[in-house]
């Protein structure tokens, strides 16, 4: 699992605000890691701290302001034809908070499954069993989805949809946000397993997007934390979980609240103490290197700049 596919360098993206409005809002800033083959990678961090912005840059759907995107050695921010484009979403697909928004309403689902066979496998004989098997694979059974809109099924089933595509299309990449916010608790579960199964077996890698810990350590081999825009601490999952090093990190870790243990009203996640601890600590190492190395493949980035 060392080969690098995806390699994000100095990642910036800076929305300006209102149409007349000078307001610039720096929603991405200065970001970089790197996606091995088969890795399954969680993106953590609150609401706003620009998760899904990465997620969308990468998969083409924003212009990055700053920074490169490569994937197997092209830059994808310098894809321009068709003919690139369609070639990189045959390797990198997203599955986002709101499946609705990613089917077509006025097609069937098995209209839907059949485009990705006329698009990119035009002479694939086996088709129909191929999209029988993908969705057994998720756990849907073909005869109860094949024959509905996207509109009769819920979003749940959707997102599992979503997953039979990125199967039958064997992709590289998978970015996944938020993917599981609509299934119930039964059900979650399998689909992470079914993601963790596809990695393994495929050599699938995955970039998941959550503000949720539990299931960030659950799933993934490295967790990347996010705030305001920057990345603060990267590594690997069990390292970071057991040796967090970052203010923010360490609160978002002793957020985690706990089955019959009620919070004392200072132990509360308050944004202002946050602040406060992080610009601290950014004083504190203003004169070290933006990144260090706290022990082997776990890193902290400890200046805010
Ligand atoms: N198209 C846009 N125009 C202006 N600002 C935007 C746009 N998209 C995102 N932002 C802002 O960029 C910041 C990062 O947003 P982003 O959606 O990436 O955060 P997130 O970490 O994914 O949050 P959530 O977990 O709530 O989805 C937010 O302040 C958001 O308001």
């Amino acid at each position: 699992m060392n080969e690098v596919i995806l390699e994000v360098k100095n990642l910036c993206k800076d929305f300006t605000l209102g149409v007349f409005s000078k307001e610039v809002k720096s929603a991405v800033k200065n970001v970089s890691f790197e996606v091995k083959k088969g890795e399954i990678i969680s993106l953590i961090g609150e609401s706003g701290s620009g998760k899904t912005t990465i997620g969308r840059m990468i998969l083409k759907l924003l212009k990055p302001s700053k920074g490169k995107i490569i994937f197997k050695d092209k830059d994808i921010t310098e894809i321009k034809s068709k003919k690139e484009k369609k070639d990189y979403y045959l390797k990198v697909q997203g599955i986002f908070q709101d499946p609705f928004s990613s089917f077509n309403s006025l097609y069937k689902v098995d209209r839907i499954f059949n485009m990705i066979f006329n698009s990119y496998f035009p002479h694939e004989e086996k088709k129909d069993g191929k999209i029988k098997k993908a969705l057994n694979d998720v756990g849907l059974k073909p005869e109860s989805v094949l024959n509905k809109y996207p509109h009769q099924l819920s979003g749940g089933q959707l997102q599992r949809l979503l997953i039979a595509r990125a199967l039958l299309m064997n992709v590289d990449l998978l970015i996944a946000d938020e993917l599981i916010s609509m299934l119930d608790a039964s059900t979650r579960i399998g689909v992470l397993n079914l993601l963790g199964k596809l990695s393994k077996e495929n050599g699938m890698s995955v970039i998941f997007i959550t503000h949720d810990l539990s299931l960030g350590y659950y799933l993934s081999d490295t967790t990347l934390i996010m705030y305001k825009g920057k990345l603060v601490e990267k590594g690997s999952t069990e390292k970071i979980y057991k040796n967090p090093v970052h203010p923010y990190t360490k609160m978002l870790l002793n957020s985690i609240p706990d089955i019959g243990f009620k919070w004392k009203k200072e132990e509360k996640f308050l944004p202002e103490k946050i602040e406060i601890e992080v610009n601290n600590f950014y004083k504190k190492n203003i004169n070290k290197d933006t990144e260090l190395e706290v022990e082997k493949n776990h890193k902290v980035i400890v200046n805010g700049r």
